[in-house]
C-alpha cells in the first residue's frame, strides 16, 4: 500500500508532514476546474475535491489525498487568477468585507471515498493602492485561489479569521487526521 499526496501544492505537502507522512508519491491530478453555470462556492469545492482524487492513477489498496481550496465571496466563487489584473479585482473585491475559505478533502481508497470540508471566515482590510501594488508585485498572488496566501505577506492585510488556519492555508489538519482515522491510518501511533 502506498500514501499518495494526489497534489502539486508545496504547502499541502509540508502541512501533511506535520501529521508525520512522508507521501510515497507526489501525483497532482489535471481536472477542469471551470465552475458548472450556477454552481455555489461549496458544492463545488466539495466536487472539485472528489474529481481530484478520482483523476489520480493508483492501486487499489493504495490511499489517495486530494483537496481543494476555494475563495467564497457571497455566492460568487473566487479561483486561482489568471493574471495580475484579476488578481488585483479580486483584492479590491475582497477588502473591507468578510469572505469565506472552503477546503474540501477527499481521501480514497479503490471505490471507497471519505470527505470532509472545512469552512473559514476571514476579514481582509481594504487595500490602498501602494498596498495592493506592492503586493501585486510580490507574486504570491499567483497559484493562490483569491489571489492572497495567508501564510505570507497578506497576512499583514487579515487582522481577523474564525476557523481554521491551515484549512485557508489549503490542508485543514484536524479534518484531515479525522478522515485519515476514518479511513483506518494510524495518525498518532507510537514510535
Ligand atoms: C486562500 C489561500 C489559498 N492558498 C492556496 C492553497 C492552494 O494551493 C491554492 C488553491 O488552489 P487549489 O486548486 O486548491 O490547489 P492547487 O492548484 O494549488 O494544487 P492541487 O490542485 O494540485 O492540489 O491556494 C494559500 O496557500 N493560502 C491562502 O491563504
Amino acid at each position: 500500500m502506498k500514501f499518495i499526496l494526489g497534489s502539486g501544492s508545496p504547502r499541502r505537502k509540508e502541512l501533511l508532514s506535520h501529521l508525520g507522512i512522508t507521501p510515497d508519491a507526489i501525483l497532482p491530478p489535471d481536472i477542469d476546474e471551470e465552475p458548472k453555470k450556477g454552481e455555489l462556492p461549496r458544492p463545488y469545492c466539495a466536487r472539485l475535491a472528489r474529481e481530484k482524487a478520482a483523476a489520480v492513477a493508483a492501486g487499489p489498496d493504495d490511499l489517495v489525498l486530494c483537496a481543494d481550496t476555494t475563495v467564497a465571496l457571497g455566492r460568487r466563487i473566487l479561483g486561482k487568477p489568471r493574471d495580475a489584473g484579476e488578481a488585483a479585482a479580486f483584492l479590491t473585491a475582497l477588502g473591507g468585507r468578510r469572505h469565506q475559505v472552503i477546503t474540501a478533502i477527499a481521501l480514497r481508497r479503490g471505490d471507497r471515498l471519505w470527505t470532509r470540508e472545512s469552512v473559514s471566515a476571514v476579514k481582509m482590510k481594504r487595500l490602498s493602492d501602494m498596498e495592493l501594488n506592492a503586493y501585486l508585485q510580490g507574486g504570491e498572488w499567483q497559484g493562490k485561489a483569491g489571489a492572497y496566501a495567508i501564510q505570507g505577506a497578506a497576512g499583514a492585510f487579515i487582522p481577523w479569521i474564525s476557523g481554521s488556519f491551515t484549512g485557508i492555508v489549503g490542508l485543514p489538519l484536524a479534518e484531515t487526521a479525522a478522515l485519515l482515522a476514518d479511513a483506518g491510518w494510524p495518525v498518532w501511533r507510537q514510535a
